[in-house]
């Protein structure tokens, strides 16, 4: 792969989880502002697991101007949406029922269409291409903030350890039937997409991701899922964790001063 500068990723440790909510949704609010003020909209890819309680500090924040968002996923289980497991469950019961994003700019992944997973991917792949207009001149998406998870493992979106998508350079979204953590039948985001983000940030809170996040962070030559997420110059990465999930890393610490 060709090699790209890459900034550093910046640290940021919040006392609590409540803080850490009301920060994230500052740092959000002025990402779609930047991109709204610049482009007229804002493109946002979210996570499941944990990160969809995370965003209730946006619902009533003041800055946000709902009708320019454009939402997409980071990764899907191949349930339907209306599944306990679903991603798209998740972040509609904790946000996008309780503001006004206009429907058509949320783009679930909807195994109900599709079955099969190939296809399925494909299709997702395909919706990008038309929200981005085309595989553009950097050959991959743009988007102004993608939000993201890390299991206690170090997987990040559907990307586990060991598992043969590391490695895929040429696809926007990839299909896996294998994920080792429930249920194994996914549809993820592949490196190069997260990796042209304007803005990256993971969100991990709780001293269940204390040993993790310091194997990232201090050991990234240990190679696991999250440590690889490094965004291409002028991308900028970005970790919100709280005290609790901050307690074993020695990585230095960002005032973002948000
Ligand atoms: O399975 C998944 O897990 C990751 C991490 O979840 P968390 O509950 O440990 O935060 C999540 O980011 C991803 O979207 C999800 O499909």
């Amino acid at each position: 792969m060709a090699h790209h500068p890459r900034h550093a990723p910046l640290l940021a440790v919040f006392p609590t989880q409540p803080v850490l909510i009301a920060e994230l949704a500052h740092f959000v609010a002025k990402a779609q502002k930047d991109a709204i003020d610049k482009k007229g909209r804002f493109t946002i890819a979210l996570s499941g697991g944990s990160l969809p309680a995370m965003l209730a500090g946006l619902v009533d924040h003041p800055h946000i101007k709902w009708h320019h968002w454009h939402v997409f996923y980071v990764d899907e289980r191949a349930v339907p949406l209306d599944h306990p497991d679903s991603n798209h469950r998740a972040c509609t019961e904790a946000l996008f029922a309780r503001v006004p994003i206009p429907a058509a700019q949320i783009h679930p992944i909807d195994v109900a269409q599709l079955g099969d997973l190939e296809e399925l991917a494909d299709a997702y792949e395909k919706t990008l291409i038309h929200a981005f207009a085309q595989k553009d001149a950097a050959r991959f998406p743009v988007f102004d903030l993608v939000l993201l998870g890390m299991g206690p493992d170090g997987h990040t979106a559907s990307l586990f350890p060991a598992h043969a998508l590391l490695a895929e350079e040429d696809r926007w979204v990839a299909p896996l039937a294998d994920a080792p953590k429930p249920p194994p039948e996914r549809i993820t985001f592949t490196y190069p997409v997260i990796n042209h983000a304007a803005r990256v940030v993971f969100v991990a809170t709780g001293a269940g991701k204390a040993d993790v996040l310091a194997r990232v962070l201090d050991h990234p030559e240990e190679g696991l899922p999250a440590a690889r997420v490094r965004p291409v110059a002028p991308g900028q990465l970005y970790w919100f964790v709280d005290e609790p999930a901050a307690a074993r890393t020695a990585y230095p610490r960002t005032d973002l001063k948000l």
